[in-house]
């Protein structure tokens, strides 16, 4: 491979961010020690609206856009994103060529008062903004109050420590990303709190243009978890999931098979579908189709109209 003379990463600029995108360039570095790697910081609208919960105010592109708007224009080469805020169908003219490995894909309890989720007492207000996890934990405990929780992640941490919750939730990949894994009093499993699709893992988005960057930017691909993400991706994409909509998967590969769980639910959590597949990692995407189709022969489509409903 022929280094190429200049790599430009464009991220976001929360901590998280840097941090996903510092190890981008560390690993550029160490495959290609010729090749000036770079970051170009950016904010995007998705960092500056925080007053409003994303489901509002237009989803994961948000925090996206700005970016693709510099590998459009030549400004970055990659873009390095979290897989779990990557809109399901990218705008025409980009394409993800690598899918980083997968940190530890749980949510995490965080709080100052209590050791455990059951801990919490009756009418206690919990801080998350995302509906897959308040329709989690409402079907779990229904009597907690859960409250809207924007910001990064220090911003997030430090709103807890004021004292506004009795506890948050958070992914436990940032926290430990951020070396702020202490803060974790309990990981949720991901059975009780079926995790975003791709959480965890990190995407890199190019110029779909720009094919000379395909087998430069190879080796940072992770084969098992893009495979685990293109399953969580299909279902996802089969339920026209976004943020807008209480949903999640989890899939993990065992040789060559893929054993996937996903649910569709209710925002108070009162109504819950659950399903799991298991099928050849070949056909990743197929499984989370089927994953999809086997929610709404239980119904999960009528969920999902009353959802539209609401918006
Ligand atoms: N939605 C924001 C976001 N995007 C990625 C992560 C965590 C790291 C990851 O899942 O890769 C977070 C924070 C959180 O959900 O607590």
């Amino acid at each position: 491979m022929n280094s190429p003379a200049k790599l430009v990463i464009a991220s976001r600029e929360s901590a998280l961010a840097m941090w996903q995108a510092k190890h981008i360039q560390a690993r550029l570095q160490a495959l290609y020690p010729q090749c000036d790697v770079s970051i170009l910081g950016m904010t995007t609208m998705g960092d500056q609206i925080l007053d409003s919960p994303l489901s509002r105010i237009g989803g994961k592109g948000l925090f996206v856009k700005e970016l693709e708007n510099a590998l459009a224009d030549g400004r970055a080469d990659l873009a390095v994103h979290s897989m779990k805020d990557v809109p399901m169908h990218l705008p025409e003219g980009f394409t993800l060529v690598a899918t980083g490995e997968r940190e530890d894909p749980r949510d995490a309890f965080v709080s100052n008062d209590y050791a455990r989720l059951e801990d919490l007492p009756a009418g206690s207000v919990v801080g998350t903004s995302s509906l897959r996890r308040q329709s989690q934990l409402q079907a779990r405990f229904p009597t907690l109050k859960i409250e809207s929780l924007r910001g990064n992640l220090q911003t997030r941490l430090r709103k807890l420590d004021e004292g506004q919750y009795a506890a948050i939730i958070l992914a436990a990949a940032g926290l430990i990303r951020l070396e702020l894994g202490h803060r974790i009093r309990q990981f949720i499993s991901p059975q009780e709190s079926i995790p975003a699709v791709g959480q965890g893992a990190l995407g890199i988005e190019i110029n779909a243009a720009r094919t000379d960057l395909k087998t430069i930017l190879a080796p940072l691909n992770h084969p098992d978890t893009e495979l685990c993400v293109l399953a969580e991706r299909g279902f996802s994409r089969a339920l026209a999931g976004s943020c807008t909509v209480p949903l999640g998967a989890y899939a993990t590969k065992q040789n060559d098979t893929i054993t996937m769980q996903g649910f569709v639910a209710s925002v108070d959590g009162q109504q819950m579908l659950k399903e799991t597949v298991t099928g050849s990692a070949a056909e990743a995407e197929k499984l989370g189709q089927q994953l999809a189709l086997q929610l709404v022969a239980r119904g999960a489509d009528k969920i999902l109209a009353l959802l539209d409903g609401i918006k």
